[in-house]
Protein backbone atom coordinates (compact mmCIF):
# COMPACT_ATOMS: atom_id res chain seq x y z
CA UNK A 1 0.00 0.00 0.00
CA UNK A 2 3.04 2.46 0.60
CA UNK A 3 4.34 1.66 -2.51
CA UNK A 4 1.00 2.85 -4.35
CA UNK A 5 1.05 5.60 -2.04
CA UNK A 6 4.38 6.81 -2.83
CA UNK A 7 3.70 6.46 -6.64
CA UNK A 8 0.61 9.01 -6.07
CA UNK A 9 2.97 11.26 -4.45
CA UNK A 10 5.54 11.23 -7.21
CA UNK A 11 3.12 12.33 -9.71
CA UNK A 12 1.36 14.77 -7.68
CA UNK A 13 4.59 16.36 -6.83
CA UNK A 14 5.80 15.80 -10.51
CA UNK A 15 5.27 19.25 -11.08
CA UNK A 16 6.48 20.80 -7.82
CA UNK A 17 10.41 22.26 -7.55
CA UNK A 18 12.61 21.00 -5.24
CA UNK A 19 16.25 20.21 -4.02
CA UNK A 20 17.74 17.18 -5.44
CA UNK A 21 16.84 13.84 -4.05
CA UNK A 22 19.27 10.59 -3.93
CA UNK A 23 17.66 7.11 -2.94
CA UNK A 24 17.23 6.58 0.32
CA UNK A 25 17.65 9.70 2.56
CA UNK A 26 16.35 11.84 -0.64
CA UNK A 27 17.22 15.25 0.12
CA UNK A 28 18.26 15.05 3.73
CA UNK A 29 22.01 15.22 2.76
CA UNK A 30 20.86 18.89 3.28
CA UNK A 31 20.00 19.04 6.76
CA UNK A 32 24.21 16.87 7.28
CA UNK A 33 25.57 20.25 8.95
CA UNK A 34 26.19 21.62 12.22
CA UNK A 35 22.85 22.62 13.65
CA UNK A 36 24.01 26.13 14.49
CA UNK A 37 23.84 26.77 10.61
CA UNK A 38 20.10 24.75 10.21
CA UNK A 39 18.34 28.36 10.03
CA UNK A 40 20.76 29.70 7.85
CA UNK A 41 20.73 26.75 5.69
CA UNK A 42 16.74 26.30 5.59
CA UNK A 43 16.23 30.19 4.70
CA UNK A 44 18.78 30.03 1.79
CA UNK A 45 16.75 26.98 0.22
CA UNK A 46 13.33 28.05 0.78
CA UNK A 47 14.74 31.69 -0.80
CA UNK A 48 15.75 29.92 -3.96
CA UNK A 49 12.22 28.69 -4.66
CA UNK A 50 9.38 31.38 -5.05
CA UNK A 51 5.81 29.54 -3.79
CA UNK A 52 6.38 26.38 -3.11
CA UNK A 53 8.92 23.61 -3.03
CA UNK A 54 8.74 19.47 -2.07
CA UNK A 55 11.50 18.08 0.19
CA UNK A 56 11.95 14.29 0.52
CA UNK A 57 13.23 13.17 3.62
CA UNK A 58 14.29 9.13 3.57
CA UNK A 59 10.39 8.00 2.30
CA UNK A 60 9.12 11.05 3.44
CA UNK A 61 7.24 13.55 1.62
CA UNK A 62 7.35 17.51 2.33
CA UNK A 63 5.75 20.13 1.28
CA UNK A 64 7.13 23.93 2.40
CA UNK A 65 4.77 26.65 1.58
CA UNK A 66 5.64 30.38 1.21
CA UNK A 67 2.61 32.02 -0.85
CA UNK A 68 0.02 32.60 1.89
CA UNK A 69 -2.16 32.11 -0.90
CA UNK A 70 -1.41 28.17 -0.62
CA UNK A 71 -0.38 28.93 3.39
CA UNK A 72 -4.54 29.74 3.59
CA UNK A 73 -5.53 26.89 2.28
CA UNK A 74 -3.82 24.73 3.98
CA UNK A 75 -4.05 26.81 7.61
CA UNK A 76 -7.97 26.25 7.71
CA UNK A 77 -8.27 23.05 5.93
CA UNK A 78 -9.64 20.33 8.31
CA UNK A 79 -8.12 18.13 6.07
CA UNK A 80 -4.77 19.46 7.95
CA UNK A 81 -6.36 19.31 11.71
CA UNK A 82 -2.99 16.96 12.67
CA UNK A 83 0.32 17.67 13.49
CA UNK A 84 3.12 15.38 11.79
CA UNK A 85 6.31 13.11 13.00
CA UNK A 86 8.06 16.05 13.37
CA UNK A 87 6.00 17.21 16.72
CA UNK A 88 7.23 13.20 17.91
CA UNK A 89 9.70 14.48 20.57
CA UNK A 90 7.45 17.33 21.98
CA UNK A 91 4.74 14.22 22.63
CA UNK A 92 7.57 12.77 24.34
CA UNK A 93 7.29 15.32 26.82
CA UNK A 94 3.89 16.18 27.29
CA UNK A 95 2.39 12.94 26.70
CA UNK A 96 -1.48 13.42 25.10
CA UNK A 97 -1.86 17.25 25.23
CA UNK A 98 -3.45 19.74 23.10
CA UNK A 99 -0.24 20.57 21.01
CA UNK A 100 0.49 17.08 19.24
CA UNK A 101 -2.75 15.37 19.83
CA UNK A 102 -4.55 14.84 16.57
CA UNK A 103 -8.10 13.23 15.61
CA UNK A 104 -10.77 13.29 17.11
CA UNK A 105 -9.25 13.33 20.66
CA UNK A 106 -7.44 16.78 19.64
CA UNK A 107 -11.27 17.84 19.06
CA UNK A 108 -12.64 16.76 22.23
CA UNK A 109 -10.08 18.25 24.32
CA UNK A 110 -9.73 21.55 22.51
CA UNK A 111 -13.47 21.63 23.24
CA UNK A 112 -13.84 20.87 26.59
CA UNK A 113 -10.12 22.93 27.62
CA UNK A 114 -11.42 26.30 25.90
CA UNK A 115 -14.19 27.43 28.50
CA UNK A 116 -11.00 27.00 30.93
CA UNK A 117 -9.53 30.29 29.00
CA UNK A 118 -12.51 31.86 29.51
CA UNK A 119 -12.45 35.92 30.07
CA UNK A 120 -13.27 35.34 33.97
CA UNK A 121 -10.61 32.91 34.61
CA UNK A 122 -8.00 34.82 32.72
CA UNK A 123 -9.11 37.85 34.56
CA UNK A 124 -8.59 36.50 37.78
CA UNK A 125 -4.73 36.02 36.95
CA UNK A 126 -4.02 39.08 36.43
CA UNK A 127 -3.63 39.25 40.62
CA UNK A 128 -0.51 36.81 39.77
CA UNK A 129 0.33 38.51 36.90
CA UNK A 130 0.83 41.92 39.00
CA UNK A 131 2.17 39.75 41.61
CA UNK A 132 5.06 38.73 39.25
CA UNK A 133 5.61 41.94 37.34
CA UNK A 134 6.45 43.36 40.56
CA UNK A 135 8.65 40.67 41.91
CA UNK A 136 10.77 40.94 38.13
CA UNK A 137 11.23 44.98 39.11
CA UNK A 138 13.16 43.44 42.26
CA UNK A 139 15.08 40.61 40.62
CA UNK A 140 16.09 42.94 37.96
CA UNK A 141 16.89 46.20 39.83
CA UNK A 142 19.63 43.77 41.50
CA UNK A 143 21.37 43.61 38.14
CA UNK A 144 21.26 47.48 37.82
CA UNK A 145 24.79 48.57 36.26
CA UNK A 146 25.69 45.11 35.17
CA UNK A 147 26.35 44.59 31.47
CA UNK A 148 24.61 41.38 29.88
CA UNK A 149 21.81 40.53 32.49
CA UNK A 150 20.28 36.88 32.85
CA UNK A 151 17.20 37.60 31.14
CA UNK A 152 16.49 34.55 29.84
CA UNK A 153 17.31 32.54 33.14
CA UNK A 154 15.39 35.48 35.27
CA UNK A 155 12.41 35.29 32.66
CA UNK A 156 12.13 31.63 32.79
CA UNK A 157 11.81 30.87 36.31
CA UNK A 158 9.49 33.31 36.43
CA UNK A 159 7.20 32.18 33.73
CA UNK A 160 7.94 28.53 35.09
CA UNK A 161 6.44 29.85 38.45
CA UNK A 162 3.73 31.24 37.28
CA UNK A 163 2.90 28.81 34.88
CA UNK A 164 2.51 26.26 37.78
CA UNK A 165 0.32 28.96 39.49
CA UNK A 166 -2.08 29.64 36.89
CA UNK A 167 -2.43 25.85 36.02
CA UNK A 168 -2.41 23.86 39.29
CA UNK A 169 -3.03 26.67 41.68
CA UNK A 170 0.04 25.81 43.64
CA UNK A 171 3.05 27.55 44.47
CA UNK A 172 6.14 26.09 43.57
CA UNK A 173 9.24 26.83 44.48
CA UNK A 174 10.44 25.67 40.97
CA UNK A 175 14.57 26.04 42.69
CA UNK A 176 14.08 24.18 45.80
CA UNK A 177 16.68 21.92 45.95
CA UNK A 178 14.51 18.79 46.19
CA UNK A 179 12.90 19.40 43.03
CA UNK A 180 15.02 21.71 40.76
CA UNK A 181 12.31 22.03 38.40
CA UNK A 182 13.73 24.87 36.61
CA UNK A 183 16.42 22.50 36.13
CA UNK A 184 14.51 19.24 34.85
CA UNK A 185 12.98 21.60 32.43
CA UNK A 186 16.28 23.13 31.20
CA UNK A 187 17.68 19.92 30.98
CA UNK A 188 14.71 18.52 29.05
CA UNK A 189 14.94 21.06 26.16
CA UNK A 190 18.23 20.69 25.91
CA UNK A 191 17.82 16.94 24.89
CA UNK A 192 14.87 17.59 22.83
CA UNK A 193 16.81 19.83 20.80
CA UNK A 194 20.09 17.41 20.47
CA UNK A 195 17.32 15.15 19.71
CA UNK A 196 15.61 16.93 16.76
CA UNK A 197 18.59 19.04 15.16
CA UNK A 198 21.24 16.57 15.17
CA UNK A 199 20.06 14.14 12.18
CA UNK A 200 21.67 10.63 13.44
CA UNK A 201 19.58 11.18 16.95
CA UNK A 202 16.91 10.38 14.76
CA UNK A 203 18.24 7.29 14.28
CA UNK A 204 16.99 5.87 17.82
CA UNK A 205 19.84 3.09 17.79
CA UNK A 206 22.63 5.96 17.84
CA UNK A 207 19.81 7.84 20.13
CA UNK A 208 19.83 4.39 22.72
CA UNK A 209 23.24 4.10 22.50
CA UNK A 210 24.18 7.32 23.17
CA UNK A 211 22.35 6.92 26.83
CA UNK A 212 20.61 10.14 25.74
CA UNK A 213 17.11 8.16 25.59
CA UNK A 214 17.33 7.50 29.28
CA UNK A 215 18.08 10.41 30.15
CA UNK A 216 15.86 11.90 28.49
CA UNK A 217 13.12 9.47 29.50
CA UNK A 218 14.52 10.15 33.09
CA UNK A 219 13.82 13.77 33.19
CA UNK A 220 10.66 13.75 31.07
CA UNK A 221 9.63 11.23 34.61
CA UNK A 222 10.63 13.46 37.01
CA UNK A 223 8.92 16.54 35.26
CA UNK A 224 6.16 14.48 34.88
CA UNK A 225 5.87 13.09 39.01
CA UNK A 226 5.86 16.20 40.24
CA UNK A 227 2.96 17.66 38.33
CA UNK A 228 1.39 13.86 39.26
CA UNK A 229 1.82 14.65 42.80
CA UNK A 230 -0.52 17.28 42.97
CA UNK A 231 -3.13 16.11 40.40
CA UNK A 232 -3.34 13.30 43.15
CA UNK A 233 -3.31 15.69 45.94
CA UNK A 234 -6.13 17.84 44.09
CA UNK A 235 -8.36 15.16 43.59
CA UNK A 236 -8.34 13.94 46.47
CA UNK A 237 -9.09 17.35 48.08
CA UNK A 238 -11.06 18.05 46.20
CA UNK A 239 -14.74 18.14 47.09
CA UNK A 240 -18.22 19.53 44.92
CA UNK A 241 -18.83 22.61 45.34
CA UNK A 242 -16.44 23.63 47.85
CA UNK A 243 -13.20 24.35 45.99
CA UNK A 244 -10.59 25.94 48.47
CA UNK A 245 -10.72 29.52 47.74
CA UNK A 246 -7.16 30.41 46.21
CA UNK A 247 -7.49 33.88 47.69
CA UNK A 248 -9.38 36.79 46.81
CA UNK A 249 -8.00 40.08 46.44
CA UNK A 250 -10.56 42.66 47.36
CA UNK A 251 -9.40 45.79 45.97
CA UNK A 252 -9.97 43.78 42.72
CA UNK A 253 -13.72 44.25 42.31
CA UNK A 254 -15.91 41.77 40.90
CA UNK A 255 -12.96 39.34 39.57
CA UNK A 256 -13.69 36.41 40.63
CA UNK A 257 -10.91 34.29 42.74
CA UNK A 258 -8.04 32.70 40.92
CA UNK A 259 -9.23 29.73 39.18
CA UNK A 260 -6.57 27.20 38.67
CA UNK A 261 -6.84 25.49 35.32
CA UNK A 262 -6.25 21.76 37.10
CA UNK A 263 -9.53 22.66 39.00
CA UNK A 264 -12.10 23.53 36.08
CA UNK A 265 -10.67 20.47 34.30
CA UNK A 266 -11.73 18.45 37.49
CA UNK A 267 -14.41 20.10 38.04
CA UNK A 268 -15.94 20.59 34.53
CA UNK A 269 -14.87 17.94 32.28
CA UNK A 270 -14.74 13.98 31.77
CA UNK A 271 -10.89 14.21 30.99
CA UNK A 272 -9.41 10.87 33.38
CA UNK A 273 -6.39 11.80 35.46
CA UNK A 274 -3.79 10.67 33.23
CA UNK A 275 -5.45 12.65 30.56
CA UNK A 276 -5.48 15.85 33.21
CA UNK A 277 -1.63 15.15 33.88
CA UNK A 278 -0.67 15.64 30.42
CA UNK A 279 -2.89 18.67 29.75
CA UNK A 280 -1.11 19.98 32.28
CA UNK A 281 1.90 19.46 31.90
CA UNK A 282 1.64 20.82 28.13
CA UNK A 283 0.11 24.04 29.47
CA UNK A 284 3.69 24.44 31.37
CA UNK A 285 5.25 23.69 28.57
CA UNK A 286 3.63 25.44 26.00
CA UNK A 287 3.51 28.76 28.65
CA UNK A 288 7.26 28.55 29.66
CA UNK A 289 9.51 28.86 26.71
CA UNK A 290 7.19 30.58 24.72
CA UNK A 291 6.44 33.48 27.17
CA UNK A 292 9.98 33.90 28.36
CA UNK A 293 11.69 33.92 24.57
CA UNK A 294 9.13 36.27 23.88
CA UNK A 295 8.93 38.52 26.53
CA UNK A 296 13.31 38.89 26.35
CA UNK A 297 12.81 39.37 22.57
CA UNK A 298 10.45 42.48 23.38
CA UNK A 299 12.79 43.90 25.88
CA UNK A 300 15.69 43.59 23.83
CA UNK A 301 13.20 45.52 21.07
CA UNK A 302 12.63 47.95 23.51
CA UNK A 303 16.61 48.44 24.52
CA UNK A 304 17.15 48.77 20.85
CA UNK A 305 14.61 51.48 19.99
CA UNK A 306 14.68 53.83 22.83
CA UNK A 307 12.27 56.13 21.57
CA UNK A 308 9.52 53.34 21.16
CA UNK A 309 10.21 52.29 24.58
CA UNK A 310 9.53 55.76 25.56
CA UNK A 311 6.55 56.03 23.82
CA UNK A 312 5.56 52.79 25.48
CA UNK A 313 6.54 54.62 28.55
CA UNK A 314 3.79 57.10 28.03
CA UNK A 315 1.00 54.70 27.68
CA UNK A 316 2.08 52.70 30.20
CA UNK A 317 1.72 55.90 32.94
CA UNK A 318 -1.59 56.92 30.72
CA UNK A 319 -3.29 54.10 31.35
CA UNK A 320 -2.28 52.09 34.29
CA UNK A 321 -0.11 55.19 36.33
CA UNK A 322 2.79 55.74 38.06
CA UNK A 323 1.77 53.36 41.29
CA UNK A 324 -0.25 50.72 41.66
CA UNK A 325 -1.87 47.51 40.07
CA UNK A 326 -2.74 46.97 36.32
CA UNK A 327 -6.35 46.04 35.92
CA UNK A 328 -8.06 43.85 33.56
CA UNK A 329 -9.82 46.22 31.99
CA UNK A 330 -6.26 48.56 31.65
CA UNK A 331 -5.44 45.91 29.34
CA UNK A 332 -7.62 46.61 26.54
CA UNK A 333 -6.13 50.10 26.50
CA UNK A 334 -2.51 49.40 26.13
CA UNK A 335 -2.62 49.43 22.56
CA UNK A 336 0.67 50.52 21.76
CA UNK A 337 1.84 47.90 23.80
CA UNK A 338 0.23 45.00 22.15
CA UNK A 339 1.81 46.31 18.70
CA UNK A 340 5.03 46.23 20.21
CA UNK A 341 4.38 42.30 21.61
CA UNK A 342 3.09 41.37 17.90
CA UNK A 343 5.81 43.30 15.72
CA UNK A 344 8.16 41.47 17.99
CA UNK A 345 6.67 38.32 17.70
CA UNK A 346 6.91 39.14 13.91
CA UNK A 347 10.47 39.23 14.50
CA UNK A 348 11.37 36.99 16.71
CA UNK A 349 8.37 33.93 16.30
CA UNK A 350 8.34 30.99 18.45
CA UNK A 351 9.73 28.52 16.43
CA UNK A 352 10.73 29.04 12.20
CA UNK A 353 8.42 26.49 11.03
CA UNK A 354 5.57 24.56 11.71
CA UNK A 355 3.98 21.89 10.18
CA UNK A 356 1.27 19.71 9.61
CA UNK A 357 -0.05 15.81 8.45
CA UNK A 358 -2.44 15.91 5.43
CA UNK A 359 -5.37 13.66 6.05
CA UNK A 360 -6.81 14.08 2.55
CA UNK A 361 -6.22 15.67 -0.52
CA UNK A 362 -5.81 19.38 -0.56
CA UNK A 363 -6.34 21.30 -3.69
CA UNK A 364 -4.54 24.68 -3.34
CA UNK A 365 -4.99 26.31 -6.61
CA UNK A 366 -2.59 26.61 -9.66
CA UNK A 367 -3.14 22.86 -10.41
CA UNK A 368 -1.42 21.81 -7.53
CA UNK A 369 -2.94 19.36 -5.07
CA UNK A 370 -0.95 18.26 -1.99
CA UNK A 371 -2.08 14.48 -1.45
CA UNK A 372 -3.44 12.63 1.44
CA UNK A 373 0.03 11.64 3.89
CA UNK A 374 2.61 13.94 3.02
CA UNK A 375 3.53 16.80 5.80
CA UNK A 376 3.03 20.31 4.51
CA UNK A 377 5.48 22.81 6.86
CA UNK A 378 4.67 26.80 6.69
CA UNK A 379 8.31 28.07 7.30
CA UNK A 380 6.72 31.24 9.41
CA UNK A 381 9.88 33.02 10.83
CA UNK A 382 11.06 33.21 6.19
CA UNK A 383 7.33 34.90 5.82
CA UNK A 384 7.43 37.47 8.65
CA UNK A 385 10.97 38.79 7.42
CA UNK A 386 9.92 38.37 3.86
CA UNK A 387 10.10 41.83 2.03
CA UNK A 388 7.18 41.48 -0.23
CA UNK A 389 4.94 41.06 2.66
CA UNK A 390 6.41 43.71 5.00
CA UNK A 391 8.65 46.19 3.24
CA UNK A 392 12.19 46.54 5.09
CA UNK A 393 11.72 43.53 7.09
CA UNK A 394 13.73 44.09 9.57
CA UNK A 395 12.62 47.35 10.77
CA UNK A 396 11.14 47.28 14.25
CA UNK A 397 7.82 49.27 13.08
CA UNK A 398 4.61 48.59 16.24
CA UNK A 399 2.72 50.72 13.36
CA UNK A 400 2.62 47.75 11.08
CA UNK A 401 0.10 46.09 13.29
CA UNK A 402 -1.93 49.30 13.12
CA UNK A 403 -5.79 48.30 12.47
CA UNK A 404 -5.99 50.19 8.66
CA UNK A 405 -2.16 48.36 7.89
CA UNK A 406 -2.84 44.87 9.01
CA UNK A 407 -5.76 45.06 6.44
CA UNK A 408 -3.76 46.04 4.12
CA UNK A 409 -1.30 42.73 4.13
CA UNK A 410 -3.24 39.39 2.52
CA UNK A 411 -4.42 37.02 5.13
CA UNK A 412 -1.86 34.27 6.16
CA UNK A 413 0.95 36.28 6.81
CA UNK A 414 1.07 36.56 10.37
CA UNK A 415 1.57 33.65 12.49
CA UNK A 416 2.66 35.09 16.12
CA UNK A 417 0.23 32.81 17.54
CA UNK A 418 -0.25 30.71 14.56
CA UNK A 419 -4.26 30.83 13.02
CA UNK A 420 -6.81 28.74 12.07
CA UNK A 421 -8.29 25.98 14.25
CA UNK A 422 -5.14 24.80 15.67
CA UNK A 423 -3.87 28.34 16.82
CA UNK A 424 -2.43 29.47 20.18
CA UNK A 425 -5.27 28.62 22.89
CA UNK A 426 -2.93 30.87 25.52
CA UNK A 427 -2.83 33.72 23.04
CA UNK A 428 -4.99 35.79 25.04
CA UNK A 429 -3.65 34.77 28.36
CA UNK A 430 0.15 35.24 26.94
CA UNK A 431 -0.82 38.69 25.53
CA UNK A 432 -2.49 39.81 29.34
CA UNK A 433 0.31 38.24 30.76
CA UNK A 434 3.45 39.51 29.16
CA UNK A 435 0.97 43.73 29.06
CA UNK A 436 1.05 43.22 32.78
CA UNK A 437 4.31 42.19 33.43
CA UNK A 438 5.85 44.84 30.72
CA UNK A 439 3.68 47.24 32.54
CA UNK A 440 5.32 47.10 35.56
CA UNK A 441 9.07 46.61 34.10
CA UNK A 442 8.86 49.50 31.87
CA UNK A 443 7.42 51.75 34.28
CA UNK A 444 10.20 51.66 36.89
CA UNK A 445 13.16 50.92 34.76
CA UNK A 446 14.80 51.71 31.42
CA UNK A 447 16.13 49.15 28.91
CA UNK A 448 19.33 49.07 27.04
CA UNK A 449 20.78 46.95 24.83
CA UNK A 450 23.64 46.31 23.31
CA UNK A 451 22.91 45.38 19.50
CA UNK A 452 22.21 48.47 17.17
CA UNK A 453 19.78 46.90 15.24
CA UNK A 454 17.72 43.47 14.47
CA UNK A 455 19.93 42.59 11.58
CA UNK A 456 22.74 42.58 14.25
CA UNK A 457 20.70 39.94 16.57
CA UNK A 458 21.36 36.13 15.46
CA UNK A 459 19.45 33.59 16.14
CA UNK A 460 19.39 29.31 17.24
CA UNK A 461 17.33 26.90 17.27
CA UNK A 462 16.81 25.25 20.56
CA UNK A 463 13.08 23.71 21.39
CA UNK A 464 12.37 26.91 19.91
CA UNK A 465 13.71 30.05 18.28
CA UNK A 466 16.32 31.87 20.74
CA UNK A 467 18.51 34.77 20.19
CA UNK A 468 22.18 33.26 19.56
CA UNK A 469 24.39 35.17 22.06
CA UNK A 470 20.89 36.18 24.09
CA UNK A 471 19.37 39.79 24.32
CA UNK A 472 22.35 41.65 25.51
CA UNK A 473 20.87 43.68 27.60
CA UNK A 474 21.01 46.06 30.80
CA UNK A 475 18.71 48.15 32.83
CA UNK A 476 19.21 51.16 35.11
CA UNK A 477 16.36 52.84 37.17
CA UNK A 478 13.78 55.31 36.10
C1 LIG B 1 4.11 34.55 23.74
C2 LIG B 1 3.62 33.41 24.08
C3 LIG B 1 3.13 32.36 23.12
C4 LIG B 1 3.36 32.20 21.79
C5 LIG B 1 4.20 33.07 20.87
C6 LIG B 1 2.62 31.02 21.37
C7 LIG B 1 2.58 30.55 20.06
C8 LIG B 1 1.90 29.42 19.67
C9 LIG B 1 1.90 28.90 18.32
C10 LIG B 1 2.63 29.52 17.13
C11 LIG B 1 1.13 27.77 18.32
C12 LIG B 1 0.90 26.83 17.13
C13 LIG B 1 1.95 25.76 17.18
C14 LIG B 1 1.97 24.83 16.01
O1 LIG B 1 0.98 24.69 15.28
O2 LIG B 1 3.01 24.19 15.82
C15 LIG B 1 0.67 27.58 19.67
C16 LIG B 1 -0.15 26.53 20.06
C17 LIG B 1 -0.51 26.31 21.38
N1 LIG B 1 -0.24 27.11 22.46
FE1 LIG B 1 0.78 28.85 22.43
N2 LIG B 1 1.99 30.49 22.44
C18 LIG B 1 2.26 31.27 23.53
C19 LIG B 1 1.81 31.10 24.81
C20 LIG B 1 1.01 30.07 25.22
C21 LIG B 1 0.47 29.94 26.55
C22 LIG B 1 0.69 30.95 27.67
C23 LIG B 1 -0.24 28.78 26.57
C24 LIG B 1 -1.03 28.20 27.70
C25 LIG B 1 -1.58 28.92 28.59
C26 LIG B 1 -0.16 28.20 25.25
C27 LIG B 1 -0.76 27.01 24.87
C28 LIG B 1 -0.79 26.52 23.59
C29 LIG B 1 -1.45 25.28 23.21
C30 LIG B 1 -2.17 24.33 24.15
C31 LIG B 1 -1.30 25.15 21.82
C32 LIG B 1 -1.82 24.02 20.94
C33 LIG B 1 -3.24 24.34 20.51
C34 LIG B 1 -3.87 23.26 19.65
O3 LIG B 1 -3.17 22.66 18.83
O4 LIG B 1 -5.08 23.06 19.80
N3 LIG B 1 0.60 29.01 24.45
N4 LIG B 1 1.14 28.59 20.46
Amino acid sequence: EHRWKRRRWYLCSKNVPGPKSFPFIGAAYILLIDPNDLLKVITDKIDSYRDILKFWMGNKLLYCLMNPKYIEKVINSTKALDKDCFYEPFAQMTGEGLVTLGGAKWKRHRKVITPSFNQRVLDSFVVLFNEKGVDLVKKLEKHVGQRNVPVYSILGKMILELACQTSMGVELDVESLERRLDEVLDKQIHLFTEKTLILWNHFEVIWYLSGKKKMYQDYINRFGSIISEVIKKKIKDEKPNEQKKLGILNNYGDIPEKHAFLDTLIENTDLDENEIRDEVNTFILAATETTTNALAAILTMLGIYRDVQEEVYKEIIDVVGVEGEVMPQDLIRMELTERVIKETLRLFPAGPVMSRYVSGDIDIGDNIIIPEGVSVAVPLLYIHRNGEIYEDPLKFDPDRFLPENVAKRPPSTYFGFSQGPRSCIGSKYAMMNMKVILAHAIRRLKFFSEYKSVADIELKMTMLLRMKHGPKVWVEKR
